[in-house]
């Protein structure tokens, strides 16, 4: 998995990079430009339209200068515009100004005509992760200016005036796209700096994993190359009870419709054999709209040992007694994944939490959690509340949203690459459920059941809203867990 490195060690990381690698500071700065100029050209390939590059005086600047010669070269009109020069700025930025061609125009902010032509291109290579005090006074207005121009901005590394790793709260740019390097810094992962990092893109500039590790063992990015090795897989001879037998707990009247959800997303996750068992007096009236699922009647004395795993909460309410959970957790003993109302059981009966099988997947969305922990500032706050739940109560826990967070048992925090806005609808939650039940159930340690669920879920929201967009449904995120299979190579 991919390393996320706080703001204060990235410098070192530089240095030692670059002493590993026998090479010059200026040439980590120009494989940056490159990696900019090459995502650059991939979507703006019209070379008329006008480019406006402001740079700070730090290597971010330096970036910008280095940025402005390739695409300079590549004969896109370029306008540099720096708030210093000379003393005072970093040696590369010195390096790569004096690297600019003589005919090139650039000039000192405090002498432009302050005119952006609309629909041109606002690249902002002010400060990058060196940020270390709000912005104020004339830079401040600058970056409130940019964000009024009718242009397409995009940040180099960080939109300025962004922390690295913590909430804001100053001016900061409003970036359509960030192209960030080599690893997403935290905060372009919050929530809550949605209409400053805009869509995120995170380049390559050929700094190693495994070097990467000794800045951060403990905060990672999942990717798509993580996922193939944390798959279990089966052989010829394997049958249904190979791939689990899992039960589904919930569905009150009314809400029947999640636990189906949750149980239709294991099957397509490939469950050998998939229960469900509403919450009605009567089963016998319920109707499965699917003929693969089969109905489950848990009495208080029901043996629940034969499943492999059980996901529990969706659309169970709020009127269920909190001894019949406890009495479900200490028959079954095995991790197990709570969601929706199992979750709001938990927190409104605080004695179950330490009843919650070790190991066991709690998947809360921001509300939910809320409830399990208490109010919460920022997203930042969120992280460590989860951070710590998951310490201390020895589960793990799935922070839901864009970036979904997996808090392990251990400390460690994984952010999620996949999914998209479209996902944000009625039940995509039990659809997750689902498919990390049906990981536990098919054998899938807790830990890779959280990531193949998470990332899977995501990418199936994602090849689901290719066609239906707005309109896409949870249903329509199942429909696309088997193509997920294809994608990733997974047998
Ligand atoms: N491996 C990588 O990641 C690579 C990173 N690279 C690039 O380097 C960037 C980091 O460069 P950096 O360390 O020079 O810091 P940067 O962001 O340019 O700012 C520092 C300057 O800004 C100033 N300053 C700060 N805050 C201020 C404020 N509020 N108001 C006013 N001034 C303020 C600060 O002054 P000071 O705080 O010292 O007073 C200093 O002069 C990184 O984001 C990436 O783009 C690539 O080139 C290569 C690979
Ligand atoms: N903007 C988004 N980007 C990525 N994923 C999202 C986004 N919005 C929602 N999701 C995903 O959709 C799911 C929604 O879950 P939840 O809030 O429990 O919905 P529900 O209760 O309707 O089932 C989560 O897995 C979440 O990560
Ligand atoms: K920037």
């Amino acid at each position: 998995m991919l390393p996320i490195i706080n703001g204060e060690s990235i410098k070192e990381l530089d240095q030692e990079f670059i002493l590993s690698k026998g090479i010059l500071s200026i040439d980590l700065m120009e494989e940056a430009a490159s990696a900019f100029v090459e995502w650059f050209y991939g979507i703006f390939k019209d070379r008329t339209i006008k480019i406006y590059i402001f740079c700070g005086p730090g290597n971010n600047g330096g970036d910008g200068l280095a940025i402005a010669r390739l695409l300079s070269k590549m004969g896109y009109p370029i306008n540099v515009l720096y708030l210093m020069n000379g003393k005072g700025c970093s040696k590369d930025f010195q390096a790569n100004f004096k690297k600019l061609p003589k005919n090139f125009i650039a000039t000192n902010f405090e002498n432009w005509n302050r005119q952006i032509d609309h629909g041109s291109i606002v690249i902002d290579a002010i400060f990058g992760v060196g940020l270390s005090r709000v912005l104020e006074g004339a830079i401040s207005d600058l970056i409130g200016e940019l964000n009024n121009a009718i242009a397409t901005r995009i940040a180099i590394d960080l939109p300025s005036g962004l922390p690295s790793d913590s909430v804001t709260t100053g001016q900061v740019f409003h970036a359509e796209h960030t192209v960030t390097f080599q690893f997403p810094k935290l905060s372009l992962l919050f929530p809550e700096h949605i209409q400053f990092t805009g869509k995120l893109h995170v380049v390559d500039i050929g700094i190693e994993d495994q070097f990467l590790q000794k800045f951060s063992s403990n905060t990672f990015y999942i990717r798509k190359e993580d996922i193939f090795s944390r798959h279990r897989y089966f052989h010829r001879f394997s049958h249904k009870g190979d791939f689990g037998r899992v039960l589904f707990i919930g569905g009150a009247p009314g809400k029947i419709g999640a636990l189906f959800l949750s149980s239709y997303a294991a099957l397509r996750s490939g469950s050998g054999l998939v229960s469900c068992a509403p919450e009605f007096e009567e089963n016998s009236s319920v109707q499965i709209p699917y003929n693969e699922i089969m109905l489950f009647q848990v009495k208080s004395n029901t043996d629940l040992g034969n499943m492999d795993a059980i996901g529990i909460g969706p659309g169970w309410g709020t009127a269920i007694d909190p001894d019949y959970f406890l009495s479900i957790m200490v028959r079954f003993n095995k991790p197990m994944v709570i969601d929706a109302d199992a979750i709001n059981l938990l927190a409104a009966n605080p004695f179950l939490l330490k009843k919650v099988p070790k190991n066991s997947i709690l998947t809360p969305h921001l509300k939910e959690f809320e409830r399990l922990v208490g109010k919460v500032s920022n997203h930042a706050e969120r992280i460590e509340k989860a951070t710590s739940f998951a310490i201390e109560y020895n589960v793990v826990v799935i922070l839901k949203g864009a970036h979904t967070l997996i808090a392990l048992p251990d400390g460690r925090k994984l952010f999620n690459s996949t999914g998209n806005q479209y996902m944000a609808t009625a039940g995509s939650g039990d659809v997750l459920t689902g498919m990390i039940t049906s990981f536990l159930g098919q054998g899938y340690s807790p830990e890779n059941a959280a990531i193949c669920g998470v990332f899977h879920h995501g990418l199936a929201g994602e090849l689901a809203s290719q066609s239906k967009r707005r309109g896409m449904i949870a249903s329509d995120i199942i429909e696309k867990i088997p193509n997920t299979f294809i994608e990733l190579g997974i047998e």
